[in-house]
């Protein structure tokens, strides 16, 4: 299978010495939308930042992150460059934080087309948010990001992230602040613009509707990966079970929240990090175990 980003042995440690990505291994195939899913804390974000190379300068960086084939671990700022917005576009976690409050709406989605030197396609970014359900989209493009409400900023940041039609977007929780309709919206638009997807999510819900293929994230590394429709129905690791078992169905009993807290990212880990929390940890755990058949448990017969 092709991919259009493979991520292989990535660690991260943030100046702090919060070690974010502890070995994680990733593909994202093309022609599909990936969502990349875990609790708070765990590293999707900077998974995100990560293929970007958006990290801090002084963060250690180890591994391999191949973007269209080309490797993004070590690029020079040049390279990184040429990389975003055109072989790879970013919907950021918060919309408001990414707008500069001085500047108007069109203003950032233009910025897509003028960090490359290009004027961009005349009425591009208008038609851009129009498809993307707002209104009256060259009068709202001429405001401030304050007069727009969250959901509309976010998608003032889809619109962005899409102008280039990358082969690939990464796109972290982009429908956190929309209603269903416009996440429906929202994830066509990216669907229909990149090659590939992939998707940042806590919501499982969000995942099960819109994901060809899923990983699961815990402290750092990728613990379960595989169809997304088969890893939800039938998990194979204690933690992705766990996080099936606590969201809500319709119809279905009471769901059954998560026990304990993931480790802290300041920690050292020995062996599996969710031994601590799971109820099929034995002698073996104190030994990582390797991501096999898509999981990473050695109680789980593969
Ligand atoms: N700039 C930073 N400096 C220091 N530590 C950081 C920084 N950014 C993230 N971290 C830490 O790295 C770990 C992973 O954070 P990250 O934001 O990638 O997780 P996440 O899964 O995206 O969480 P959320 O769902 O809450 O956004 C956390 O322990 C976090 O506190």
């Amino acid at each position: 299978m092709s991919h259009a980003l493979e991520v292989s042995g990535l660690e991260v440690v943030y100046p702090n010495g919060a070690h974010a990505l502890r070995g994680l291994d990733l593909s994202v195939p093309r022609g599909a939308v990936t969502a990349l899913v875990g609790e708070s804390g765990c590293g999707k974000s900077t998974v995100a930042l990560a293929v970007l190379g958006l990290l801090p300068r002084r963060a250690g960086v180890r591994g391999s992150i191949r973007v269209a084939g080309a490797e993004v671990v070590g690029a020079s700022p040049e390279e990184l460059r040429a990389v975003r917005g055109k072989a790879v576009g970013l919907v950021p976690q918060d919309p408001v934080s990414a707008c500069d409050p001085l500047r108007r709406v069109g203003h950032h989605v233009a910025e897509s087309w003028r960090v490359h030197g290009e004027p961009g396609p005349p009425g591009g970014a208008a038609e851009l948010v129009g498809r993307l359900g707002i209104t009256d989209a060259h009068a709202r493009l001429r405001q401030r990001p304050h007069q727009w409400s969250g959901g509309m900023l976010h998608r003032a940041t889809i619109a962005a992230a899409v102008a280039h039609r990358p082969p690939l977007l990464v796109a972290d929780e982009p429908t956190g602040s929309l209603d269903a309709d416009h996440a429906r919206t929202a994830l066509d638009v990216l669907r229909s613009a990149a090659d590939a997807v992939l998707l940042i999510s806590h919501d499982l819900g969000v995942v099960r509707e819109h994901a060809d293929q899923v990983a699961i994230i815990y402290a750092g590394r990728v613990v379960e990966t595989g169809v997304a429709r088969e890893v939800l129905s039938r998990p194979a690791h204690p933690y992705t079970r766990a996080l099936v078992a606590a969201i809500p169905t319709p119809g279905g009993g009471l769901p059954t929240p998560l026990p304990g807290a993931p480790p802290r990212a300041t920690e050292d880990l020995a062996g599996c990090a969710f031994a601590a929390r799971c109820p099929l940890a034995d002698h073996r755990c104190a030994e990582q175990p390797p991501l096999v058949a898509g999981v990473a448990c050695w109680a789980v017969d593969r």
